[in-house]
């Protein structure tokens, strides 16, 4: 038995080649948390045909950001840094929803060293029950499943966090930066989508969401800025305005300099390298847009793992 805290960081995950592109999909499409497909018996034959059809398109995605998701070693690198800061009684695991390592292989890894407490910290800074919520109950599965006894703390949000805050603002302000004109630009948050129905049903994601882009612009100040939405996949109503809709009508509207935010996940991943960085950009030219920049992903970024830190010091010494 070890007197040592597991760091369990909850992810979704990504492929990590061409050939997983399939069974990461599959796996996401026969979540329930995340989208409902008719009955629950008939999903993974409706998912399978989904699947189907779109793997090559997001496959050919995967290609063209380098054969990869890169999420599982940008979240590795979040999760060592997380240690270094904690100190030795803390050791990292990774647990990915829909892709390797699976929260049954971190368990098995927390199990073999002894550990019996485990900070479950979601990396969603907003909480929805298609993301954290279905990573949570995927852990409560595993454990229920293993009769595993292990004592549970869960960090399940942190978006209005003073130093998750600080850190988005300092990447808003250093692209402003970047242009000649910082009071010329328009800053675009980009949200990933949501079914709308979501919301209607209580889900908080899109107040969090909201919360963030106020605490940012309290500390960049005044500048021209936007909410709006990206990567819907599934043909109900998600929330609106689309990212896409937004840059093609300020295109149409003569603005020349956008300075992109991608909110919702905390490193880099298909969303930014592929939809953003190309895209996106591609459809920005295409409207007469001049300067199309993106704000860095946090990734490692030191702030931010000081939040993640602070987040598991205050919550393991309640
Ligand atoms: C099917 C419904 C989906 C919902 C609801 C949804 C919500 C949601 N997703 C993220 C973050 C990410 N999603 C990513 C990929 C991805 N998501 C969906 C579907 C839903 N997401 C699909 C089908 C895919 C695969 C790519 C595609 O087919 O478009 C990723 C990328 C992972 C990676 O490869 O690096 C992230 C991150 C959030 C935050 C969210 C709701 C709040
Ligand atoms: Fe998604
Ligand atoms: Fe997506």
């Amino acid at each position: 038995m070890s007197d040592k805290t597991a760091l369990l960081l909850l992810q979704m995950g990504g492929p990590d080649s061409l050939d997983a592109v399939h069974p990461f999909l599959m796996n996401l499409f026969t979540d329930r948390d995340i989208i409902k497909i008719g009955p629950a018996f008939l999903q993974p034959f409706i998912a399978r045909r989904i699947v189907n059809k779109r793997a090559p398109e997001v496959t050919e995605f995967y290609r063209q950001i380098g054969g990869k998701s890169p999420i599982r070693e940008l979240t590795e690198a979040q999760g060592s840094g997380l240690q270094a800061l904690l100190g030795d009684r803390f050791r990292s695991f990774v647990a990915m929803r829909y892709s390797r390592p699976s929260t049954i292989d971190a368990l098995a890894a927390i199990k073999r060293e002894g550990i019996k407490r485990v900070v479950a910290l979601s990396l969603y800074p907003h909480y929805s029950r298609a993301t954290t919520g279905s990573s949570v109950n995927e852990l409560q599965r595993v454990l229920k499943e293993a009769n595993a006894d292990f004592e549970i703390i869960y960090i399940d949000r942190f978006y209005n966090h003073p130093l998750y805050i600080k850190a988005l603002a300092a990447k808003v302000i250093r692209g402003l930066q970047s242009f000649p004109d910082p009071k010329d630009v328009q800053i675009v948050f980009s949200a990933h989508s949501l079914p709308q129905s979501f919301i209607d049903e209580g889900d908080p994601y899109l107040a969090h969401i909201q919360e963030t882009v106020r605490l940012v612009m309290e500390q960049v100040g005044e500048a021209s800025h936007l909410l709006c939405f990206q990567s819907k996949a599934s043909k109900v109503k998600w929330l609106e305005p689309s990212t896409e809709a937004t840059i093609q009508r300020l295109g149409r509207e003569g603005k020349e300099n956008l300075l992109m935010v991608p909110l919702s996940f905390v490193s880099d991943h298909i969303e930014t390298l592929y939809e953003i960085d190309i895209q996106y950009a591609e459809e920005a030219k295409a409207h007469g847009i001049k300067r199309f920049v993106r704000t860095e992903s946090l990734n490692s970024d030191p702030m931010f793992l000081d939040c993640l830190a602070d987040l598991v010091r205050t919550t393991v010494k309640a």
